[in-house]
């Protein structure tokens, strides 16, 4: 075990080793940058035939990688990678009629491809939701470059809801680290905060 920090209290702190840790394909070579200017691009479905697309007509905000259960996954990936858009920038242009919604009781209404089980996008009909009026997508569904980079983990210690087992979570955690993708059980405190303003304006206490 490497051991990158000092003695704090006598007790030695240690980092485990991250080398072999994946995360999710978009980030484990590195967490690549976004392009000023980008403006959108096309997601597609892994169908071989007669994929859904969905044109994405704006740069992303907020892109982070998930951990929990419900955010969807590419094959073998631990997190899912997922970023917010306007849902005025989202329109199905080939293959609508291929989506449905998974779970309808969900927060995140996510339409997802019934051929292949690929998320296309996630909306909010709640319009009482902090996140109302922006949809969640998955930019790595897309062959464009430049979508706004992850900033953070969210929701990390629900991936052993997956099947990860406890003892790799240190591991793990230092790797986000290390990708500058601070890990965090809930979503990052910015917008935690921005969810807790709306509640407690919706409360007329602020
Ligand atoms: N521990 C739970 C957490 C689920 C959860 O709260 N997910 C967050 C992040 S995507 C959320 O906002 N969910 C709302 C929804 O799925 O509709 C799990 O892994 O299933
Ligand atoms: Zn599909
Ligand atoms: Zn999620």
């Amino acid at each position: 075990m490497s051991i990158l920090s000092g003695l704090f209290g006598g007790k030695t702190v240690s980092t485990p080793p991250t080398s072999g840790v994946k995360i999710h394909p978009a980030v484990d070579d590195g967490v690549p940058g976004g392009k000023k200017g980008f403006s959108g691009g096309t997601l597609t479905c892994k169908c071989k035939t007669d994929p859904v697309k969905v044109r994405v007509s704006a740069q992303t905000a907020h892109n982070h990688v998930c951990g929990c259960t419900k955010c969807w996954k590419p094959a073998g990936a631990v997190f899912a990678q997922i970023a917010v858009v306007g849902r005025d920038h989202v329109a199905i242009v080939e293959h609508g009629e291929k989506l449905e919604v998974v779970d309808p009781s969900a927060t995140i209404q996510r339409h997802a491809c019934k051929a292949c089980g690929t998320h296309m996008f996630g909306r909010i009909e709640n319009e009482g939701h902090p996140f109302h009026g922006l949809d969640f997508v998955h930019t790595e569904l897309s062959n464009q470059d430049g979508w706004s980079p992850p900033e953070f983990a969210a929701f990390v210690s629900s991936i052993i809801e997956s099947g990860t087992p406890p003892d790799q979570m240190p591991a793990i955690r230092a790797r986000l680290d290390e990708l500058g993708l601070p890990p965090y059980d809930a979503l990052s405190p910015a917008l935690m905060d921005v969810i807790s303003t709306h509640v407690a304006k919706q409360k007329g206490l602020i």
